[in-house]
């Protein structure tokens, strides 16, 4: 299944939330997701509300916390501690850090002394989380993102006065496409930090809507109903027809990366830290060959896929991380199966189970082990026995 946004109205943490209840994703994906992150009582709710001429799904985030000022590395605290399924873990962080950077940029500081004023709030944090939870349990094998509409006028925050779009909007949205949005929209911020983040943490590509049978449609809206103007944010979900456009976000072309390099001269206890940071900048994979080089010599190649959006922050971990002064770069093909997401109940908790797709039919189906776990400290049983029974309970999705 593939995703399509419609951005025209811009977008903000939980009207991207409404409109992925609309979609059909379960309330409850997305509050156990933000409920294993916040640190105190974060409560998810939903009403219909009509904004312009359209129904719409409005979430609520009730929390008592919403003015505490986190920092950047606050807020990875939290999500490296929190039981979430590690797509989603990582995901979050990757959104947050995105925030981190613009922030940063603006306000001529570094990633690691940014203060995050509204976004670093619980129910700024409940909204990331549970945008990466719910678009993590849909599963999609793309998501396109129309022309963001990110307002105008000014508006007033933590920063003070500021103008629209916001100085954070701007640096996060560098290499989208955006304007202002449709003639006759009222003066004001459409599209917020947190709404950017999510959008171009999770597109593929940017562009009108591609050729798709939709199945469903979420229709997010936001707090404010301005006369004359629908103040939503759109999600339409459905099987691809045809070709999807290759991920013309900010990062280029389709398919992926391979970034390699041979090191002969780190520390080998290094390299599960290396592993690991590669992957925290968002590489989808990293791994190590072992090498023998000129002289005899022992070493290690280290290999790392990249989406074309992910590779400049991959080549820089590299650098940062090893020894080594230069990287080779392969494009490569990349074919990966539709997913889709779907929930089994084994004693009463949810489970979600990751399908693969070929042609339309289930080829792979594996339960989400960080459920299984929980479920089995839950229930204290073994977590063998849970996954037995998540596994047979699967066995009627197929
Ligand atoms: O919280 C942060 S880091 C922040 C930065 C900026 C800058 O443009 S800098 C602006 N804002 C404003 O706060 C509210 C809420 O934003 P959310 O992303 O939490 O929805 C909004 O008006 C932003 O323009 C916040
Ligand atoms: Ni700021």
């Amino acid at each position: 299944m593939i995703g399509w946004v419609d951005a025209s109205s811009g977008a903000s943490g939980d009207m991207l939330l409404g409109a992925l209840v609309g979609a059909g994703v379960p309330l409850e994906v997305l509050s156990a997701a933000v409920t294993a992150v916040a640190p105190e009582a974060v409560g998810l709710r939903t009403e219909t509300v009509v904004r312009g001429a359209l129904a719409a799904t409005r979430c609520h985030v009730d929390v008592a916390d919403s003015h505490t000022h986190r920092t950047w590395r606050d807020v990875a605290a939290l999500l490296a501690a929190a039981p979430l399924a590690d797509e989603v873990r990582d995901s979050a962080h990757a959104t947050f850090e995105r925030l981190a950077v613009a922030e940063a940029a603006v306000h001529g500081t570094t990633p690691e002394e940014v203060h995050f004023h509204e976004v670093g709030a619980l129910d700024a944090i409940a909204d990331v989380v549970g945008v990466c939870a719910g678009l993590h349990h849909l599963g999609l094998s793309a998501l396109v993102v129309s022309p963001v509409a990110v307002g105008s006028g000014r508006v007033r925050g933590a920063h003070g006065d500021l103008p629209v779009p916001p100085p954070a909007v701007v640096e996060l949205l560098r290499g989208a496409p955006s304007y202002a949005g449709p003639a006759g929209a009222p003066q004001m911020e459409l599209c917020t930090p947190t709404g950017a983040a999510l959008l171009v943490s999770h597109a593929t590509s940017f562009g009108a809507q591609p050729m798709m049978a939709v199945a469903t449609v979420g229709v997010g809206a936001g707090g404010r109903d301005p006369e004359g103007h629908a103040n939503v944010v759109r999600l339409l979900v459905g099987e691809p027809v045809g070709s999807v456009p290759a991920a013309a976000g900010p990062g280029g072309s389709g398919g992926a990366v391979v970034l390699e390099t041979n090191v002969d001269d780190l520390d080998p206890r290094l390299w599960p830290d290396v592993i690991a940071a590669l992957l925290e900048a968002g590489a989808s994979d990293a791994w190590l060959t072992p090498i023998l080089m000129k002289k005899g010599r022992p070493a290690h190649t280290l290999h790392v896929l990249a989406a074309p959006d992910r590779v400049d922050a991959a080549r820089a971990a590299v650098f940062r991380q090893t020894s080594t002064i230069g990287v080779r770069e392969v494009p490569v093909g990349k074919t990966a199966l539709d997913r889709e997401t779907r929930t089994v109940a084994v004693a009463g908790h949810q489970i979600t189970v990751k399908l693969a797709l070929l042609d339309g039919r289930v080829v792979n189906a594996q339960p989400e082990y960080v459920d299984v776990a929980h479920v089995a400290a839950r229930t204290h049983r073994p977590i063998k026995d849970v996954l037995a029974e998540a596994v047979a309970a699967t066995q009627e999705l197929l």
